[in-house]
């Protein structure tokens, strides 16, 4: 089965899921919020900031391993600056995973404190795990609650029961159900996604998504496109010159000594997937206007 998101699915009715969590989150001290550190803001959802209101909240960048470093430190940076706690993980090597729970008991101190007054030492902390289908939600838990489980439903798009998972005696996950979707509707979002592989790239067409990712790969990092598939474009190269340039240097040529730049498409994507060209995130947090304005 393949896991990864099929945008035609979208349902276009988040009502019934927000009022579920909206419902969940009054059993919950805390959500935490899992997203990928290749976009980090286009593998959220659009609604997650006005649905969790005070909740205290915890950011889970989730694959590292495939990531700027430079750039992970930027958005962790961001998210602590604004009162979250951040977590930064690879779930696939387990690294960072330690970090989870010291982190939930430091960000809840005050609740565990207020639990030992009243005696309650035995009072489990509760947080609800959010985030976009495909972004590791299942991996995350399983490793956190050290459990190879299989999960309940892993078509996305396909709701899950609800499900406590227990950590350790003082700590209870809620794993949503329901889909919270990212924010197809924006064309950009969409495609960050397709880069990245949790979007079908059967919905997308491959050569003009991969046009796109030659030009946004370009622009922010240069040095390793041209290293890796020996770019020397002029300055106002666009991203199809970009890939008809690679195609020609891989020598990808059809019967009419056309390059095939299809062919190329899909290896662009590919190697940028299994980070062949470099470890690249795709997106910056957004500019503090504020701090600007009073600048
Ligand atoms: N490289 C890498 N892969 C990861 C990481 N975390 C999860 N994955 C992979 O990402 C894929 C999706 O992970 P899941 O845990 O199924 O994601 P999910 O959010 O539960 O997905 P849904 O059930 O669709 O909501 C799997 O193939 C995981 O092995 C990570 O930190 N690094």
């Amino acid at each position: 089965m393949d896991e990864r998101m099929n945008i035609q699915w979208y349902p276009g009715h988040m009502t019934k899921t927000r009022r579920n969590m909206e419902a969940d989150l009054k059993l919950v001290d805390a959500v935490c919020e899992i997203v990928d550190a290749r976009i980090p803001f286009s593998s959220r959802n659009p609604d997650i900031d006005a649905i969790c209101g005070q909740k205290p909240r915890m950011m889970i960048l989730n694959r590292i391993d495939l990531a700027d470093p430079a750039a992970t430190d930027v958005w962790q940076n961001y998210w602590q600056a604004q009162g979250m706690t951040v977590v930064r993980t690879d779930c696939k090597s387990r690294r960072g995973i330690d970090r989870f729970v010291p982190a939930v008991r430091s960000m809840l101190a005050e609740k565990l404190q207020r639990y030992a007054d009243k005696g309650q030492t035995g009072r489990a902390l509760k947080l609800m795990i959010v985030g976009i289908p495909n972004v590791g939600k299942s991996t995350f838990i399983n490793q956190i609650a050290g459990r190879k489980g299989a999960k309940a439903e892993n078509r996305p798009g396909v709701t899950r029961g609800k499900q406590w998972v227990t950590v350790d005696s003082g700590l209870l996950l809620l794993d949503t159900p329901g889909i919270l979707w990212p924010k197809f509707d924006d064309e950009e979002v969409g495609r960050r996604l397709a880069y990245t592989g949790a979007v079908k790239d059967d919905v997308l067409d491959v050569e003009t998504l991969a046009c796109h990712l030659a030009a946004m790969l370009w622009a922010r990092y240069p040095e390793a496109m041209r290293a890796r598939y020996k770019l020397d474009p002029p300055e106002d190269a666009s991203g199809y010159d970009l890939l008809t340039e690679a195609g020609r240097r891989r020598g990808f040529l059809l019967a009419r000594g056309e390059i095939d730049t299809e062919r190329m498409a899909r290896v662009l994507l590919e190697e940028y997937r299994s980070c062949k060209i470099g470890r690249f995130t795709l997106e910056d947090p957004p500019e503090r206007t504020e701090a600007c304005a009073t600048n």
